[in-house]
């Protein structure tokens, strides 16, 4: 994890190591964009709504969720999006990732963050539908931006990695139950990303 840069350097020896693996080049140059160009141009990206506090808001960036036909994928909101079916790319993918590292999957979501102003906010990837200590996957492709950690009990014990195109980040072990993660917005002018975090939904 030699890539972390941090925002704390005192807190450096709290940071769970064993929680996250990180491939800075997954992906080759030219896999990455090739799978990038074919999912901005073919995927189904929509814009949903989420409750925030009692006002419904616009999420600030698309989303499209692609996975095995009965696993719908349900949003915090009871917001259902369509499951489309597998792209021959995108099953590639999740089973070259099941391959390497010995993890499954049925589903990803794929969210795609227009410009320096798309986010997503602090979240933990908690819920009864992925089970304890869940795994997920996440391949990043277009603009560097950097994914930020903060301990949920400690916020001040902060992290960022910044995620460039055609990296992997595994996410697992106790991960979500201690740590929030977000994309922020940013005031530099950013370019098109698009994330896929492959999830096993029960
Ligand atoms: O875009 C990312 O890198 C992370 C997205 C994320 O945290 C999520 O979809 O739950
Ligand atoms: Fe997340």
């Amino acid at each position: 994890m030699e890539q972390l840069t941090l925002f704390n350097p005192e807190e450096l020896y709290e940071f769970p190591k064993d929680l996250l693996v990180f491939r800075e080049h997954f992906l080759n140059r030219e896999e990455a964009d090739l799978l990038k160009d074919k999912l901005l141009h073919s995927a189904p990206w929509e814009q949903r709504t989420q409750k925030m506090y009692d006002k419904t808001v616009i999420t600030p960036r698309l989303t499209a969720w692609y996975g095995d036909d009965r696993k719908s994928y349900d949003s915090a909101d009871n917001n259902t999006s369509i499951t489309n079916s597998w792209t021959s790319e995108l099953l590639l993918l999740k089973e070259r990732i099941e391959k390497e590292f010995g993890y499954q999957f049925n589903g990803v979501l794929l969210n795609l963050y227009r410009d320096n102003n798309d986010s997503v906010a602090w979240h933990r990837d908690k819920e009864s539908r992925y089970g304890k200590r869940p795994v997920i996957a996440s391949i990043s492709l277009g603009q560097t931006r950097n994914f930020d950690f903060r301990k949920k009990d400690h916020h001040q014990s902060k992290y960022s990695l910044p995620l460039p195109h055609g990296s992997l980040l595994i996410m697992k072990g106790d991960l979500q139950e201690h740590w929030e993660h977000r994309i922020a917005k940013s005031r530099l002018l950013m370019g098109q990303r698009i994330n896929l975090t492959f999830r096993l939904i029960r």
